[in-house]
């Protein structure tokens, strides 16, 4: 299968936290691509990228950021491809920052906001699986039966003290 999901992020030092997304993206067994783009390092790196995405095939774009977290807003308003953004954990702000940066978009250019750190980054690969499943059988039966054992893990292991 062609890439469908591309997983972008603005720094090296991202990986840590969006290492969670591809994880998740190859236990569901989505096909993807990971790179390094800045909307404010690497402008025209991000502006070529985001222009071709939706010729390429992707389906969607997971975009990783921290602080002054443009590059989902700037991928966004290049593209109709559907941007999740993740919010790094910043260390002067805590991620804070990052979330307002992602959210807080103007009416007409959306990016579906994930939770700051690793858990919205997990998230946005299942987030993915799910857009992807609404037009393609063999994913939506691989995140449904994800679904069904994770409820079964949780159901066998439900006493706390063992
Ligand atoms: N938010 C952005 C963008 C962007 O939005 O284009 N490019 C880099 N960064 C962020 O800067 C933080 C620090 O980066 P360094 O660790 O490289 O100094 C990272 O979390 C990155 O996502």
């Amino acid at each position: 299968m062609s890439v469908l999901v591309g997983v972008i992020m603005g720094s090296k030092s991202d990986w840590i936290t969006m290492k969670n997304t591809v994880n998740i993206l190859k236990e569901l067994s989505i096909p993807y691509e990971v790179k390094v783009i800045s909307a404010h390092r690497t402008p025209d790196l991000m502006f070529y990228y985001a222009s071709n995405a939706l010729k390429r095939g992707l389906k969607v774009i997971i975009a990783g950021a921290g602080g002054a977290a443009h590059l989902p807003g700037m991928v966004a308003s290049k593209t109709i491809v559907p941007v999740l953004g993740v919010p790094i954990q910043s260390c002067a702000l805590n991620g804070q920052d990052s979330l307002l940066s992602i959210a807080q978009m103007p009416a007409g250019i959306p990016v579906g906001t994930l939770a700051i750190g690793k858990a919205g980054a997990k998230n946005a690969g299942i987030l993915a699986a799910q857009i992807i499943g609404n037009e393609n059988q063999t994913i939506r039966n691989i995140v449904t039966n994800f679904r069904a054992k994770q409820t079964q893990d949780i159901l066998d292991n439900s006493n706390p003290q063992e």
